[in-house]
């Protein structure tokens, strides 16, 4: 029996967000453009006395390490299907910021739910999966198949998209998170009394992923939780310009923040738009990466 599986999982960022009103649920309607890119935690799952959840890397110590965390909530849920007992220890090696929109915490629920699959032999179809994704959270489902997909009812419901090249990405990771549910209700604060259209995706956009033209994308890029965050989290805007000043194509807050997201024209506009946000002392760190990634993996 495999004693020990390792599962890279990518993190993600939103090139459109629309938002729809609040549903009576607490959730909001959306039209969820995912794009996977290059940043990436890996859950390792190991047989053990009792479920246990550790966790390494720059953010550790804001990660939950009880039974709330995603990955212990995956393992929890995979063994009530199968009446197993999830006696198993999960590492996460976290790279993928926390609290930033980028769905660090999905990833480590997609991730621990394929390694506790293979290591407990359950072979549970690819449809129970991402049905047990979406019951973990909205973004979940995208975390486990990557690339690019649109996502809708909540996001959690998707739609797989062709993307015809690599876009290049740099991520500024911002000095404190933002909580995913805050959000949201700023978004509801902001738009009392506005009549609020059904969330639609955008066929131009579609066709920027497909053709793999980082212009035609940056020209179509949107995210209807930008006002919100940044009403929550003002300075986020000179972190935008001095992103734009540099020569990104587009600027935008990825999800529901506080990461920023800089699309560039190729690698060498990437380095160089890392080098100003790095000068410009508008964040804690700087990524440079591309997209999309590929989705759940056993390493
Ligand atoms: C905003 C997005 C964009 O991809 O990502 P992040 O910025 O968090 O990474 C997602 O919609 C976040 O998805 P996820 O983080 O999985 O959220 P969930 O656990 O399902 O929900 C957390 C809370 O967010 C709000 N929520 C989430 C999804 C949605 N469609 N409508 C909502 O109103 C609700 O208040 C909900 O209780
Ligand atoms: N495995 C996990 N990694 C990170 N955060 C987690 C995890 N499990 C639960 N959480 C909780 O989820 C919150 C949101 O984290 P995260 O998924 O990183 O951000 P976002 O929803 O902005 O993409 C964290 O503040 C934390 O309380």
């Amino acid at each position: 029996m495999t004693q020990t599986v390792t599962v890279r999982v990518p993190a993600k960022v939103n090139v459109q967000l629309a938002v729809g009103g609040a549903r009576p649920d607490g959730f909001h309607d959306l039209a969820n453009v995912f794009l996977a890119v290059g940043l990436y935690d890996e859950v390792t799952v190991t047989p053990a006395d009792e479920l246990r959840v550790t966790c390494s890397g720059p953010d550790a110590d804001q990660v939950p390490l009880d039974r709330t965390n995603l990955a212990a909530r995956a393992a929890l849920e995979l063994g009530r299907r199968h009446g197993i007992e999830p006696a198993v220890h999960l590492h996460i090696a976290k790279d993928i910021p926390v609290a930033g929109g980028m769905a660090g915490g999905s990833a480590d629920g997609a991730g621990a739910l394929f390694a506790c699959d293979a290591l407990w032999g359950t072979g549970t179809s690819r449809r129970e999966l991402l049905d047990i994704c979406a019951e973990l959270g909205s973004d979940v489902p995208f975390s486990l198949v990557g690339g690019a997909a649109l996502g809708i009812g909540r996001g959690e419901r998707l739609r797989t998209l062709e993307v015809g090249g690599t876009f290049h990405w740099v991520f500024a990771i911002a000095e404190r998170g933002l909580s995913t549910p805050a959000v949201f209700r700023e978004f509801d604060r902001l738009n009392e009394g506005v009549r609020i259209p059904e969330p639609a995706a955008s066929q131009e956009l579609f066709d920027a992923l497909a053709k793999g033209d980082a212009a035609a994308l940056a020209a179509t890029v949107s995210n209807d939780l930008q006002p919100a965050a940044l009403s929550l989290f003002p300075a986020l805007a000179d972190t935008l310009a001095a992103g734009r000043a540099a020569g990104a194509l587009a600027a935008l807050v990825s999800g529901s923040g506080p990461t920023t997201a800089f699309l560039a024209a190729d690698a060498e506009s990437a380095r160089t738009v890392a080098g100003a946000l790095r000068a410009s002392g508008t964040c804690r760190t700087v990524r440079v990466t591309d997209g999309p990634a590929p989705g759940a993996t056993v390493v």
